[in-house]
């Protein structure tokens, strides 16, 4: 074994998915595992099977699904999560039960209202009996970030003794510094005897913005494992993010730490998850952030165009990006105007570049940024286009319902700019507004999955429709926000149509 080669773990589909609004479907969640494979995680944290039917359908499914990492499933230190946990990991090639308890004395004592050695009693009994169904048990001591180190180290050498293979050292609640979590880890590869039986796996919450930090620090202490997620995401602020590990790792050869991962898929699947998960990612996130390789200041793109490692330390190319990382504002200079003149075909030789520097910085002090469309605009290029002329669009909804009416909708669609109108009826709004549709559309088209959720709760709140529609043996994914059910739901489904046409 490659003593420096550093395990993903991703959790993304578990702590992940705690976020409220990221919640997905079976069928979405197995998309999202089959990315993580291809992308090279080690393991896949797939859910939590006590905490519902769904979720335990879910850990089934991708255990079906994914064959190349290990597929883990969370539980609390009590029998019927682990039953829960072992039936639900029936099918995986290897699965993994993710066991534990709280290790700080806030937990021990407010949580439990136990003490430290009934706590370290019933995490001993946990992991026994989770191995009675695999071989590969994590143990988690939750709030560990916040535990005496003397007591969780008793905590680990017991559980690794009852037979923990892997031992999580959570920050659950995002308080360490990068100094005081790495000399835990190191305290506990010190004063732990049998610790060289287990693999060390840290897992950091980002509640002061330190998750990253935190697991490197952990790693550089000995640490093996990183438990990590997409773009971050997770209970509260968040987790450690998986790219930001990947490209640490990657950048900073000289540490001696690799990965599995192929860091060429990681934009790929960060868009993924953000577009099924509703998360949208901030742009200035590391590495994946919109403006991640984003230069929009005169003096930086200059150096960019001179050398692209002036102002980049990463390549975007590593990551499967293929930016346009010279953006045009009010605050770019001359190189960055001729570069994408040049890159639009223009013959530079041939253009006054001062005086269409001139009337570039105009129009830009007027609008943020300029795009390649305003550029041909700039130089007298033919007319604003419509590119939105093929897109299907609601031009009008309209539903009667009630109780004893029928329910009718009459829906208008503008589809290649041709306007095309349907009423139907149905067993409820929605569905009449669906046929509706299908009158316009008179395609061979399935909606197979159909979710509604409110953002917040209350009746005023916004609804969040997911559709999951099949044409063709292919699957397609809608989406639609409205204070209106009916509203939200056919945006839902013309937003899967899209996909298709
Ligand atoms: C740090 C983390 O991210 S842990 C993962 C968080 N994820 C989740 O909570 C998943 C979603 N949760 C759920 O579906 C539900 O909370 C369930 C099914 C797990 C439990 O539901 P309920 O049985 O109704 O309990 P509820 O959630 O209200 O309370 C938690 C109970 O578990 C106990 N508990 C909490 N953590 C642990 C643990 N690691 N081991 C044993 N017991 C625990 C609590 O003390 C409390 O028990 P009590 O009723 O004796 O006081
Ligand atoms: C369940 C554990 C690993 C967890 O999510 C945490 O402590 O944050």
């Amino acid at each position: 074994m490659d003593k420096n080669r550093v395990y993903i773990f991703d959790t993304t589909l578990r702590d992940g998915e705690q976020v409220p609004g990221c919640q997905l479907t079976t069928v979405e969640k197995i998309e999202v595992a089959k990315e993580l494979e291809a992308l090279g995680v080690d393991v896949i944290e797939a859910g939590f099977p006590i905490s519902s039917p769904g979720d335990f359908q879910s850990v089934v499914e991708i255990s079906k699904a994914v064959s190349e990492p290990v597929i883990c499933a969370l539980t609390r230190a009590n029998t019927k999560d682990i039953d829960a946990a072992a039936e639900a990991l029936r099918f995986a090639k290897r699965g993994r039960i993710h066991t534990g308890i709280g290790a700080s004395d806030m937990h021990i004592k407010y949580k439990f209202n136990s003490t430290r050695d009934e706590i370290l009693r019933r995490g001993v009994e946990a992991v026994k009996y989770a191995r009675k169904f695999t071989d590969d048990v994590e143990f988690y001591a939750e709030d560990a970030g916040r535990a005496d180190n003397e007591f969780l180290a008793r905590m680990i050498e017991a559980v690794i003794a009852a037979g923990a293979t892997v031992v999580n050292i959570p920050d659950t609640n995002g308080y360490c510094l990068p100094e005081q979590y790495g000399a835990k880890i190191k305290y506990l590869v010190d004063n732990v005897s049998n610790i060289d039986k287990a693999i060390i796996s840290v897992h950091c919450h980002n509640d002061l913005g330190l998750a990253t930090a935190n697991s490197i620090s952990g790693v550089i202490n000995g640490a093996r494992q990183v438990e990590c997620t997409i773009n971050g995401i997770g209970e509260r602020a968040g987790n450690t993010s998986l790219e930001e590990v990947a490209m640490i790792m990657k950048t900073h050869h000289a540490l001696g730490y690799t990965t599995g991962i192929n860091s060429k898929r990681i934009y790929d699947i960060s868009n993924l998850v953000s577009t099924m998960m509703r998360m949208p990612v901030q742009p200035n996130k590391a590495i994946v952030g919109r403006n991640a390789f984003a230069h929009s200041s005169g003096i930086h793109q200059d150096g960019i165009l001179k050398h692209r490692e002036n102002y980049e330390i990463l390549d975007p190319e590593d990551l499967g990006i293929n930016p346009n990382s010279i953006i045009l504002t009010a605050r770019s200079g001359r190189h960055a105007l001729k570069h994408h003149l040049e890159r639009l075909g223009y013959k530079i030789d041939k253009i006054n570049l001062d005086e269409v520097y001139q009337r570039f910085l105009e129009m830009a002090d007027k609008q943020k940024e300029i795009s390649d469309h305003d550029l041909q605009m700039l130089m007298g290029d033919g007319q604003d286009k419509n590119y939105d002329e093929k897109a299907i669009k609601v031009t009008l909804l309209q539903v009667v319902c009630g109780d004893p009416l029928r329910p009718m909708a009459t829906v208008k669609l503008k589809i290649n700019g041709e306007e095309r109108e349907a009423s139907a009826a149905g067993n409820g709004p929605v569905n009449a507004t669906i046929n509706a549709i299908h009158e316009i559309i008179k395609d061979d088209i399935l909606l197979d999955e159909f979710s509604i959720q409110s953002m917040h709760g209350g009746s005023e709140d916004v609804s969040k429709v997911n559709m999951h529609v099949k044409h063709a043996g292919k699957s397609y994914y809608g989406f639609g926000t409205s204070t209106d059910i009916v509203n939200a739901s056919v945006h839902a489904y013309v937003d899967a149509l899209n996909k298709i046409y």
